[in-house]
């Protein structure tokens, strides 16, 4: 078989649609790096402006997180761009029809960290001390492992955040003594010198899919770009981020839901832990199970129904809200 020669469409610039915020623009563009050097091919990236970056409201209010995802999905559906990188945290748990995830990058950094002023450890902030977060999860945690400070509702980008504690160039005020975020966001901005914490895993698990992007694409994509996507896969990532996910989706949750899942591969065997939080008291319920990778053909469900029944089992419904957007 002779290959066929490269038609006009495999030598064009890939387009890569983004949002436009720092971290979304930072990620997009280590992704577009990792395509151009696989490829050969100009990356260039499309910035799409989604409801999400511009309202003030609370997320909770205008959809959930999921607001980010969909405008950005509806730009690649339009073939305004050829593929597109979201916060794998960020992404709803249910398939999309027309769309597939061509590649998860090795995960980065799945902790959370504080970035607290003077670079006090947060045990030792003074009571009623006031640390920002929007997460349901983080504020159940913070609730239960230092039941003392007082959580301050907190959204917008990174930048934003970090001003709150730190203040900035522009003036804002800084009235926080602390804030939770993604170690794994502000690595990739650059900004991890500000991180005086890291929150560890076990005393503190982060969300399902926590520092790993999904490189989306429309199905059918063939060609130079698909190829790429191919050699960009971690499948470790990308088996323990579905044991999480799997977690979200059987439990009917949301990604505003007060639950922690971290999953990791090691050996040949897949181990999985989740908990689940009320929001009010910081009461939690907790499960883990690990499972052989060759013994199933999904591990990541299966290390999911065994998570799942036993939360349940344990009344993580009556724990906390668990429903909203997937
Ligand atoms: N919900 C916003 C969001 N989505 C992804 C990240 C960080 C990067 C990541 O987890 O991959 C963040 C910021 C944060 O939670 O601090």
């Amino acid at each position: 078989m002779t290959a066929a020669p490269p038609s006009a469409e495999d030598t064009a610039p890939i387009r890569l649609g983004t949002r436009g915020s720092a971290l979304a623009l930072a990620q997009s563009q280590r992704v577009a790096d990792s395509i151009a050097a696989r490829t050969g091919l100009e990356v260039e990236l499309v910035t799409i402006t989604t409801h999400g970056d511009t309202s003030p409201e609370p997320l909770a209010s205008i959809g959930g997180a999921g607001v980010f995802v969909t405008a950005v999905r509806e730009a690649l559906l339009a073939g305004e761009c050829d593929v597109v990188v979201h916060s794998l945290k960020d992404l709803p748990t249910a398939p999309h029809e027309e769309l597939v995830i061509g590649a998860m990058p090795k995960r980065a950094d799945a902790r959370d960290a504080a970035v607290v002023a003077g670079g006090v450890p947060l045990a030792e902030l003074a009571a009623g001390a006031r640390v920002g977060t929007g997460s349901p999860r983080r504020r159940a945690q913070l609730r239960r492992r230092f039941p003392e400070l007082e959580v301050v509702e907190l959204r917008g980008n990174v930048d934003t955040r970090l001003a709150r504690v730190l203040g900035d160039r522009e003036g804002v005020a800084a009235d926080l003594d602390a804030v939770i975020l993604a170690a794994a966001g502000l690595e990739r901005l650059g900004r991890d010198d500000a991180i005086t914490e890291h929150l560890g895993i076990d005393g503190w698990p982060t969300a399902p899919g926590q520092g790993a992007l999904a490189v989306e694409v429309r199905r059918g994509t063939r060609g130079p770009l698909a190829s790429a996507l191919h050699s960009l896969d971690h499948s470790p990532t990308r088996t323990a981020v579905e044991a999480e996910r799997a977690v979200l989706r059987l439990l009917e949750a949301g990604c505003s839901a007060p639950l922690g899942a971290h999953a990791f591969l090691d050996d040949g065997m897949l181990f999985l832990a989740a908990r689940v939080y009320s929001p009010e008291t910081g009461e939690q319920v907790s499960s883990a199970h690990a499972l052989y990778v060759a013994d199933t053909r999904t591990p990541g469900e299966d290390a999911a129904a065994l998570v799942v029944d036993e939360l349940l089992r344990q009344g993580a419904a009556d724990l906390a809200p668990l429903g909203g957007a997937r």
